[in-house]
Formats: C-alpha cells, structure tokens, sequence
C-alpha cells in the first residue's frame, strides 16, 4: 500500500476530492505525524504547554485551519511557532501553502453538530480537544491581560474573547454510550454514573478518577457533564488543570483574580482534569485548594481525574492530597485483551466498518498500552481502506501500522535474556558471562546468546562483550550449533521457543 506522504499526486487527488469524513481522517493521519515530529523539535515540555491544545480545523483551497482554545494561546503560538507549523504541514502536504491560527468556535450543547470546523481530536494529545468550546452557563469576566513574564506573549492576550473562566469544553463524543465497560473500568464507570445520577451525594463528594495515559479518565469526566447538562439547570466547569493554571495566572495580572474566584465558586460541578499538572505549581495548588474548600462546603460536586491515586500524588501539598482522598477514589486499570476486543468492535461497528476478526485480534494482542493509540491505529486502517478503496487484511495492516506496531514490540535486554534463560537451565545467571566450559552450562550460555541475536538489535560483538567479553565467533558459532539442535530436535526446538514467548510476552 502507497505511503500518503509518498504518493503525493495520488494523495493531492484524494485531498481534493475527498468526502469530509475522509478528509478529516487525511489530515489526522498528517497531525498526528506532525505532532511526533513538534515533540521531538520542541521538547516534550514546551510540546504539552504551548502546542498540545492546538485541534483541526477546516481547509480552504490552500490554507488550513488550526484552532486554539484561547486568545492567549493563540497569540503566543501564532508568534513563535507560525513559521515551524506552516513548514511541518507544507511538508507533510505540499497543497497546503498557509497555517492560520483561529480561536476555536463556540458551540451549543444542543446542537454539537452545528460546529463547521472538523474538531478533531488528536490521537498524541494527552487532553481531549473538542469540536468547538460548548458553553454549558458560560459566565462573563472580562480580563485585559497585560504580560509581563519571558515565557508569555508580549501580545495583550485578553482570554477567551472574555468568556473566562467558566466556558466548558466538552466532547459531544465521549458520552456514557460510547464507553465500553469492561473489568477494568467497571468501578470507575458505576461512580461516573452514580455522580451524574446524584451530584454532590455524600461519599461521592469528590469523585477522584485515577489511571494510566489514555484510559477513559477525560471520557468519563465528559460523560458526566454531559449528562447533568441535560438534566437542566445545573451549571458545570470543566477544564484541565493546565487551563486552571493559564485562567488564575491570567487573573492575577489582570487583577481580577476576585472575579475568577467569584466565577469559579458559583459552579454547580467542577471537573479539573490531570491534576497532576499542578504538582511543582504551589500557588495554584493553593488557589484550587481555597476554590476546592470553598465548593464542597457549599454542597457542589468537584470531580477531579489524575494519573496517581491521592496518596501517590507526592508533590501535592498534604491538606490537599487528603482532602482529594476524601470522597471516592475510583481507578481504571489497564485494558485487557477482552476489553480491547469489545472496544475495537464498537469503533468498527460506529464508523461502519467491517473488520475482520483476526485483525482485531491482532490489534488487541499488539496494541496493549492505552484505548487512545488504539483508536488511533484503528483510524488509521480505515482511513487507508477509504483511501484506496483496499480491504483491511492482515498483511495491509502489519503494513500501514508498521511504525506504531514497531514501537510496540516489547524491547527485551540481554541481562533479561540471561536471567530467562538461566532460571529456566537451572544455572546461576552468572555462569551466563563465567568461563566455566562445561556442557551444563555452556548449552544455556549459546541459548542465551542465540536469543539475544533473535530478539534485540545488538551486534555480534556487542553480544559477545556482554557474555564475559566472548569473541563475536564465539558468538557466531553458538548460533549455528543452536539453529542445528533446533533443525535435530524437536523436543530442544520447543524449549528454546518457550523461552522466546516467555521473554517476548
Ligand atoms: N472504555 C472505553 N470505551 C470507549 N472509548 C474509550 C474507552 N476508554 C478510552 N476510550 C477512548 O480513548 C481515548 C483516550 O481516552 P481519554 O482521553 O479519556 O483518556 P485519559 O485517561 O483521560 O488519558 P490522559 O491521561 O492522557 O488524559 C478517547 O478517545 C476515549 O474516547
């Protein structure tokens, strides 16, 4: 199958005349490429704080739209990384001559649809981006910020056109519906539910979601304020704790720090997502510390999600770590193979797509980390099969995956391969880089170096060095009498294949 960036007048075409569901899955195959490459240029760090909330927008003729959810951010990013946008995408897509940076559009909750930018939601972002900013009670502040510090605009950044701080970002797709509920998510979903049905119950008051990256924490927090938006009059906030940061940040040199409080306070249910982003943050911690108080003494439901339970949170300030603790704490485990399968299914099936089952279960056996990636293969296969009109077989996927499968191969070591192999023998691991020469030992010691050919990416020198500094014919010649046993005898050829799933499992 033709790469799209290589197979450009094939891909032009396809740009050109695409459907809009086609195009979208285009340009999030090309973000989510460009994205990896920001990260490695940028740093991880100025990746998550400047560039991470950036989401699709539309294209027109040759200019492509990215959205940012506030003036801020816009202004800062539009004023250092313009030029680093504009090359990465006019690489990625020679048809696309121009980046323009807009605000993102405002929504209504009733109508998510009505958004005309194609929201997506890009499958490296560790926070859900969403199809336009949906206004749940939004709330009128006016700050006029004035910055001051090196890592801010010089820009006046006037936040959100001056809907702070209350406008919610909520993504019409992750509702209760579409989350697959399997062992290790079961709990946290029952909570979820429980806090929709019955906000500020006691015992329930926080709700404290905790797991690893892309698990359904920001799904099950959507869910949640979705549903209560329906139920009517309830006002919700939701926003990361990153968001949290910029809006106080931004009160505080605006002076209206006591509006943000006053604002912030007359939510009925506030959610901040990826606590853990305040740690290191003290006076932030201190002003959602205050914030926190202030709400569950008035009977509102704070919902906060993290990646570490409370008490693993080292770095939060100990009051709050308690208090966090204090009404549920519900984890999310990793996925197992039976929830990767039912989650695949439902994402076929709601982008109508037939997949066949021995795809799925390749996915779910490869792609073992978090929902998001997995997704974001899945997305990736469909989009190449509507591309170029080609069944999703076996050998297309290993093919379009290939990168991401790669990245997933487990990376065993040698010293692993040593101590697999001499636990198995029943040899000391260190006769494994000994210069005992009897059969006993050396017959595990040309596993292990066999193994090590097979399944890392070292030399034959390097191996050699590694088992008591051997000659890499030492190394060659363990090789060839192991692959002559393996030929021989079947009985030996099983062990050393037990050994192989052992290590790669
Ligand atoms: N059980 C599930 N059913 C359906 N979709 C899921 C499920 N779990 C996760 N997802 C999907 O996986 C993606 C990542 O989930 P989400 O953003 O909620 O993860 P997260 O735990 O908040 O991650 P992070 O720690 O990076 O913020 C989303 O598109 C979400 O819809």
């Amino acid at each position: 199958m033709s790469d799209l960036t290589e197979d450009s007048n094939e891909f032009t075409l396809s740009l050109k005349d695409a459907d809009p569901a086609t195009l979208k899955s285009i340009l999030e195959i090309h973000w989510e490429r460009i994205c990896s490459r920001l990260k490695i240029e940028v740093g991880e760090v100025e990746y998550r704080t400047w560039l991470q909330q950036i989401t699709l927008g539309g294209i027109e003729e040759d200019e492509l739209t990215l959205y940012l959810p506030t003036r801020f951010l816009r202004d800062w990013v539009r004023s250092q990384y313009n030029s680093k946008l504009n090359q990465l995408w006019n690489s990625e897509l020679s048809q696309i001559r121009r980046v323009e940076l807009a605000l993102t559009p405002q929504t209504d909750i009733t109508s998510p649809d009505s958004s005309t930018n194609i929201g997506v939601d890009t499958t490296t972002s560790s926070q859900p981006q969403t199809e336009g900013n949906t206004t749940l009670k939004p709330a009128q502040v006016k700050p006029s910020v004035q910055t001051t510090t090196p890592t801010s605009p010089t820009a006046e950044a006037k936040e959100d056109d001056g809907k702070l701080p209350l406008q919610t970002q909520l993504d019409p797709r992750f509702t209760f519906d579409n989350f697959i509920v399997g062992k290790p998510n079961e709990f946290a979903y029952a909570c979820s539910r429980r806090v929709a049905e019955r906000p500020s119950s006691p015992g329930f008051n926080p709700l404290f979601l905790y797991g690893g990256v892309g698990l359904g924490k920001t799904h099950l927090m959507h869910a949640i304020g979705f549903e209560l938006a329906k139920a009517g009059n309830i006002s919700v906030s939701y926003m990361s704790a990153e968001k949290f940061m910029y809006r106080f940040i931004a009160s505080i040199r605006s002076q209206s720090t006591i509006e943000f409080k006053e604002e912030l306070r007359s939510v009925d249910v506030l959610m901040i997502d990826d606590l853990q982003f305040l740690i290191g943050k003290d006076n932030t911690q201190e002003e959602f510390f205050h914030t926190f108080n202030a709400l569950i003494d008035a009977g509102r439901q704070i919902i906060v999600s993290a990646d570490k339970s409370p008490s693993d949170l080292s770095g939060l300030e100990d009051r709050l770590r308690t208090r966090l603790g204090c009404g549920m704490v519900a984890d999310i485990h990793a996925t197992t193979y039976e929830l990767r399968i039912s989650i695949l299914e439902a994402k076929a099936a709601s982008a109508n797509v037939v997949i066949s089952p021995k795809v799925m279960e390749f996915l779910a056996h490869k792609i073992t980390t978090n929902v998001r990636e997995l997704e974001g293969a899945l997305n990736r296969l469909i989009a190449h099969a509507n591309l170029f009109g080609r069944p999703i077989t076996l050998e297309a996927t290993q093919e379009v995956l290939h990168d991401i499968l790669k990245s997933h191969e487990r990376r065993v070591t040698i010293e692993e391969i040593q101590r697999k192999v001499a636990e198995h023998c029943n040899i000391r691991q260190t006769d494994m880089t000994s210069a005992r020469r009897a059969r006993a030992v050396a017959r595990p010691r040309q596993i292990a170096m066999y193994l090590a050919k097979q399944l890392t990416s070292r030399s034959l020198p390097e191996i050699g060095r590694k088992f008591g500094n051997r000659d890499h014919t030492t190394v060659m010649h363990a090789i060839s009498r192991i692959s002559e046993l393996i030929e021989k005898d079947s009985a030996f050829a099983e062990d050393v294949e037990l050994l192989r799933r052992m290590l790669e499992s």
